[in-house]
Formats: C-alpha cells, sequence, structure tokens
C-alpha cells in the first residue's frame, strides 16, 4: 500500500511524461511525421515545405490570439509562483519575432503570404484553438494544450539537427527556430509550469487536460499531412 502510493506520488508530479508513456503511438506520430524525416534525411520535397510555410503563418497568427488567451487566464487564476506571467510574455515576444521571421522566410522562399487560403487540416486547428479561449476552458487546460503544440515543434525540428543528419543547409534557419537549445529550454519551463498545475488540479481538470494534449497530436499530425500535400 505504501509503495503504491509513492508510486502515485511520483507520477503527480510528472503526470505529463506518464501521458507521454501512455500516447507514445501518437506522440511519436507528431514529432516523428515523414514530412520531419524528409527535412532529417534531405529528400524533402520543396513543394512541400512551401505549403507548410505558408500554412503555418497563418497558423501562428491564430496563434498569438490563443497565448494572449492563456494569458488572461493565467492572471485570472494562477498564483503565479512559478512565474508563469514572465513565461507567457517570453512567448509572446517570441511570437512577435517568429511572424517576422514568416515573413521573411516567405519572400526567401517566394511564397505569397497575402495569396494563402488556409487548408481543412489548418481551419480545423485554428477553430480547436479558438475553442480553447473560451473563459469555460480552465487555465490548467490551455497552458497543457500550448505546451504540447511548442514542445511538438520543438522536438521535430531538433530531431532534424542531431549529428549525423542529412538536413539541407537552406533549411537549418527553420530547424534552428523551434530546434535551438533556448527554445528548448522554453519549452521546459512551460512543463513545468504545467506539471505543477496538474499536480494541484481536479480529477475532471486533469481528463480536460489529457484530452487536449491528444487533441493537440492529433491536430499536429494532420497539420504535417496537409503539409506534405494530404487533407
Ligand atoms: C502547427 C504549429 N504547431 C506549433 C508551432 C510552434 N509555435 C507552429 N508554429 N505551428
Amino acid at each position: 500500500m505504501q509503495a503504491k502510493e509513492t508510486i502515485e506520488e511520483v507520477e503527480k508530479i510528472n503526470i505529463i511524461d506518464t501521458w507521454l508513456k501512455k500516447h507514445r503511438l501518437i506522440y511519436v506520430g507528431a514529432t516523428r511525421h515523414p514530412f520531419i524525416l524528409s527535412i532529417r534525411d534531405g529528400t524533402v520535397n520543396l513543394s512541400s515545405f512551401k505549403t507548410w510555410l505558408g500554412q503555418d503563418y497563418i497558423f501562428v497568427r491564430a496563434f498569438v490570439s490563443f497565448v494572449a488567451s492563456v494569458l488572461i487566464k493565467a492572471w485570472k487564476e494562477s498564483d503565479d509562483s512559478g512565474g508563469d506571467m514572465e513565461v507567457l510574455l517570453g512567448a509572446m515576444a517570441a511570437l512577435n519575432d517568429e511572424i517576422q521571421w514568416f515573413k521573411n522566410e516567405a519572400s526567401k522562399w517566394g511564397v505569397q503570404l497575402s495569396d494563402i487560403i488556409p487548408q481543412k487540416a489548418n481551419k480545423d486547428y485554428c477553430r480547436f484553438l479558438e475553442s480553447l479561449m473560451s473563459s469555460e476552458v480552465k487555465y490548467t487546460v490551455a497552458i497543457t494544450a500550448f505546451w504540447a503544440i511548442e514542445a511538438v515543434y520543438q522536438q521535430s525540428f531538433a530531431h532534424c539537427l542531431e549529428d549525423g543528419t542529412n538536413t539541407p543547409s537552406d533549411l537549418q534557419a527553420t530547424c534552428l527556430r523551434w530546434g535551438n537549445d533556448g527554445f528548448g529550454q522554453y519549452c521546459h519551463s512551460l512543463k513545468q509550469i504545467v506539471n505543477r498545475r496538474l499536480a494541484k488540479a481536479s480529477d475532471d481538470e486533469i481528463k480536460k487536460a489529457e484530452v487536449a494534449l491528444l487533441d493537440v497530436l492529433e491536430h499536429e499530425v494532420e497539420f504535417w499531412n496537409m503539409s506534405c500535400g494530404g487533407a
């Protein structure tokens, strides 16, 4: 009995890692997608890359509003003992740079951002973000989704920068954008916030946060599929 309680306590401290083990298949599907693997081995189709670039620019604009809503929830619901506001403000500032980065990359690759029409997977993902912006959705659930969205990109693009990969030199900057150590550290800070919130959350919130994580992973897979010319 004593031993079982100890395991449960340990799992409560790091619920995220427990979930990532439990949902390993879909997590690997999102972070080791064929599109990412094609960047990593240098066989990436440049028209797929340009599709991803244009569609992601639209996504990031919706993502900014979502992050603003998470910031508002943090202000209303968090005791901020873990410096949540600072981390979220840093995220907003990074997204400002990210939007500028997309504009520069688009002009480099000849992608006309004003002509981009959002595809179904992108519209579905943006609608999901909007659903999380509702005041009915708790901070713990929204920040779990937020961490997952950032972590998928960090894990995916860092994979393309490992030793022995064949990532094309003109895509290195893209991989570094999300695969750099600073972004990894930022994702780690978000994960700590999420684990701290989940350790204190009600069973209902924990259940909703786990569903939000799974929803994010499914949307990320669909987003990569769309970039490869799927849905
Ligand atoms: C689809 C998607 N997911 C995540 C990220 C990282 N902010 C992004 N730019 N686009």
